[in-house]
């Protein structure tokens, strides 16, 4: 494993938050990232069968954790980068704790053997 990276969001409250975007919709480059939310919610994962947008509720003391764009690529597209997004909230501020697990960056990435 490479270096690993932490993340911290602070998405404030907006009073139309159907014209807003907190984090636009993206896979993460990472092979994985663990992911610790409050109890506002507003993370959305993009189901692998339909294509609707599933809401990650939070749970007390409880990470998420999200494979990335390396881990897929490493298994060969057997474990699936999750696309996400997060919605921000109307009158409560919301933060968010991540945990990115890279490859090295020098290194060449492709499917184990
Ligand atoms: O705030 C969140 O729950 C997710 C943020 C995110 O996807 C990211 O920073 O890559
Ligand atoms: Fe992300």
């Amino acid at each position: 494993m490479g270096p690993m990276a932490i993340n911290i969001n602070y998405y404030p409250p907006c009073p139309n938050p159907s014209i807003t975007i907190g984090a636009h919709r993206h896979c993460d480059v990472s092979c994985i990232t663990l992911l610790f939310q409050d109890d506002i919610g507003g993370l959305y994962v993009r189901g692998t069968k339909s294509n609707n947008w599933i809401h990650v509720n939070p749970i007390k003391g409880a990470l998420a954790v999200n494979i990335g764009d390396s881990l897929q690529i490493m298994s060969n597209d057997r474990y699936k980068s999750i696309e996400h997004c997060v919605a921000v909230d109307s009158s409560r501020a919301r933060i968010s704790i991540l945990l990115f697990v890279n490859p090295k960056f020098d290194s060449v990435i492709g499917p184990f053997s």
